[in-house]
């Protein structure tokens, strides 16, 4: 039978059978950081959204590692990749830290959802993973309040309160509860995000790692985002509610493979705990979404606090469901007013290349009032290099392509408020403009695009670069001859960002968009997958081509920017999709990239953020002189009462 890495349960009572085969001294779900015998536990995720828990001792390398997959799963080493954000683990894995999400992926194989799954063939494969219900994943700080949420959750689930299923949007979600039965948290596993193999709602056809429903944010890498953007809301400033990323296990959660496991009862199935890895989030009881009101009660400290965050990180799903609104009794609240906002569902900020983003703000009269002195001091202090460490830090798993999406974006708010722009002169000079049906890059990109260009003619040829035909071009990554867990070095900065060292060999940014191509090349059956890690690299920006934009919610079709009607027709829309199975191939709007980040060398990425930061007072002059006011979008003006 072929090998399994599609079953859940086959995958995670296999673990029982490997810690006792190869660690017979598995002592359970004890931290080991720090014990004499260097001993870790790695969560192992494979391409399906199976979940395993496996522990390594000092002697492990990538090799011995998937040695025990394969005795576990009977799958050849030498068919998988284990990887770790940019990463593909070959040797060493020192650098991999206790509780690290690991991603075994099949290299070779067809990656097929509908692939049937093994049954347990003996009674010692019916032990589970012996972790805790729920293990936080990192989070080495500033977590107490989670962690105490986490403690209530695992309390009420041992007492047989179930969680229940969100049917709104289009991932999996779960409402888990404590014990008095109260939602506290709410939990999105990652393999059941749009288009992952576990999504209950009927948008399958992608395997972790491929790009999902923004391409430049692969699936499954939407909770590591949720996370981020509360780790980079400083002071609760945007009020995101605290989240971290956990392996979770439990039975209500979802597995399409299940109806294929034909020698096992169905409904025995079901009943068996399932581990994801998931973002968990403090539920925040509300009263509405800003879908359902009228915006003029929103603060405008609240909007602009919002916006500020949304800008940092690139948010391309600010969608009004994704503002909970709470009524507040006058007075009451930090803002004095009488609806408090909450952001939620930050998986598609931080993307791998500039995209246009989607703020539903931008055409709030709040947006068009300029930062109070608070405002400006906060923006003033925020610091893209900590901000970077910090994340990677927390997070080790993120890709550097994302910390430089978030790093220019900083840069740019920073700029732009110094300069005297307000929030939503910001949020236009990111956003996109359609003529016609082509999509033209936003005032920042065209600001990128004239960088990469001055930096491209400054620069001595590279080699890589000029001596190949760019359709042969490949971004090998093959990493055989290198350490991929040699510590990343953050490049040097002028704002911190300049100069720096050559490429760095232990970089391993790649494109979305060549992953895309790789995916295209997926859609065949039969065909054979090619290497995940190698691409056909492309130097140049992406000229505009034809794009159905997603503008955050609509699958099908683009939605009008700025229109209530529009968020809430597409979520209610959404709301119908169950059992609707959809190809990931026919569904997913195409969008293009004008600008990569991750294809620079960091000297190159050094050079370019000086040249940047040049460039930005011509554009912010040109955008203030309205030379580009043609374009602008008629804004309410500050007159508006509130
Ligand atoms: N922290 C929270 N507190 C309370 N309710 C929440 C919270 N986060 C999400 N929800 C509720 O769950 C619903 C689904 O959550 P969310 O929008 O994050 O899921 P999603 O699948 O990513 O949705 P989308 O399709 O909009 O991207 C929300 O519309 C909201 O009603």
């Amino acid at each position: 039978m072929s090998p399994n890495l599609d079953s859940p349960v086959q995958t995670q009572v296999a673990v029982a059978v490997l810690n006792r085969a190869l660690s017979s001294e598995y002592h359970g779900p004890k931290k080991s950081e720090g014990n004499p015998a260097g001993r870790r536990r790695v969560f192992v995720q494979t391409d399906t959204g199976c979940v395993l828990g496996i522990e390594l001792d000092r002697r492990d390398n990538a090799h011995t590692v998937k040695r025990k997959l394969q005795l576990a799963l009977n799958v050849p080493t030498d068919e998988s990749s284990l990887t770790f954000g940019d990463f593909v683990l070959k040797d060493d894995l020192r650098a991999v830290r206790n509780d690290s999400p690991l991603l075994l992926t099949r290299n070779l194989l067809h990656r097929s959802s509908s692939t049937p799954c093994l049954s347990p063939t003996s009674k010692d494969l019916q032990q589970r993973d012996r972790s805790g219900l729920i293990e936080v994943l990192g989070c080495s700080s500033g977590c107490s309040r989670t962690k105490q949420l986490v403690k209530d959750v695992v309390k009420a689930i041992k007492s047989g309160v179930d969680p229940l299923p969100v049917h709104s949007g289009l991932g999996g979600a779960y409402y888990f509860r404590n014990s008095r039965g109260e939602s506290v948290a709410i939990v999105k596993p990652t393999d059941e995000e749009p288009f992952a193999p576990n999504n209950p709602k009927g948008f399958i056809g992608k395997a972790l790692g491929q790009p999902g429903l923004k391409r430049s944010v692969r699936v499954g890498e939407t909770g590591f985002r949720e996370v981020a953007a509360y780790l980079l809301d400083y002071d609760n400033f945007a009020n995101v509610p605290p989240t971290v990323l956990v392996k979770i296990t439990h039975s209500v959660f979802n597995v399409n493979d299940r109806v294929n496991c034909s020698n096992s009862k169905a409904h025995e199935r079901k009943k068996r705990p399932i581990s994801k890895i998931a973002s968990f989030q403090q539920f925040i009881p509300h009263d509405f979404d800003a879908s359902d009101h009228g915006t003029s009660s929103f603060s405008v400290a609240a909007v602009h606090r919002i916006g500020i965050l949304d800008v940092r990180i690139l948010n391309t799903d600010r969608h009004a469901g994704n503002l909970l609104v709470r009524k507040l009794e006058s007075g009451v609240g930090r803002f004095g007013g009488q609806m408090e906002l909450i952001p939620i569902d930050h998986g598609l900020c931080l993307p791998e290349s500039l995209e246009d983003p989607y703020f539903e703000w931008i055409h709030w009269p709040q947006a068009s009032i300029p930062f109070s002195d608070d405002e400006l001091q906060y923006i003033a202090n925020l610091d893209p290099v900590k901000d970077s460490d910090m994340l990677r830090m927390e997070l080790p798993m993120i890709r550097e392509a994302c910390l430089r999406v978030l790093v220019l974006c900083t840069i740019f708010l920073k700029e732009a408020a110094a300069f005297g722009l307000c929030l939503a002169e910001i949020g236009e000079m990111m956003s996109r403009e359609f003529t016609g049906r082509e999509e033209e890059p936003s005032a920042l990109e065209v600001v990128c695009l004239e960088a990469r260009k001055l930096v491209a003619e400054r620069e001595v040829p590279s080699p890589r670069i000029e001596l190949r035909d760019e359709d042969e071009i490949q971004f090998d990554i093959d990493c055989e001859e290198t350490d991929p867990m040699m510590p990343r070095t953050p490049p040097p900065h002028h704002f911190g960002l300049s100069g720096g060292s050559s490429k760095n060999p232990f970089s391993k940014l790649e494109s979305l968009e060549e992953e895309e191509e790789d995916g295209d090349t997926e859609s065949h059956a039969g065909e054979e997958k090619p290497n995940f890690f190698t691409h056909t690299h492309k130097l140049h920006p992406a000229v505009p081509k034809l794009s159905i934009s997603l503008k955050g919610v609509s699958l099908t079709e683009k939605a009008p920017r700025g229109s209530v009607a529009s968020s809430k027709s597409n979520s209610s829309s959404r709301g119908n999709t169950s059992g609707d199975r959809r190809s990931a191939k026919e569904q997913l709007p195409t969008s293009a990239s004008f600008v990569k980040v991750a294809d620079m060398s960091e000297e190159e990425w050094g050079s370019f953020l000086e040249k940047f930061q040049e460039l930005l007072q011509g554009a912010f002059r040109e955008r203030k002189c309205g030379l580009a006011g043609q374009k602008q979008r008629q804004r309410l003006g500050t007159s508006c009462q509130f």
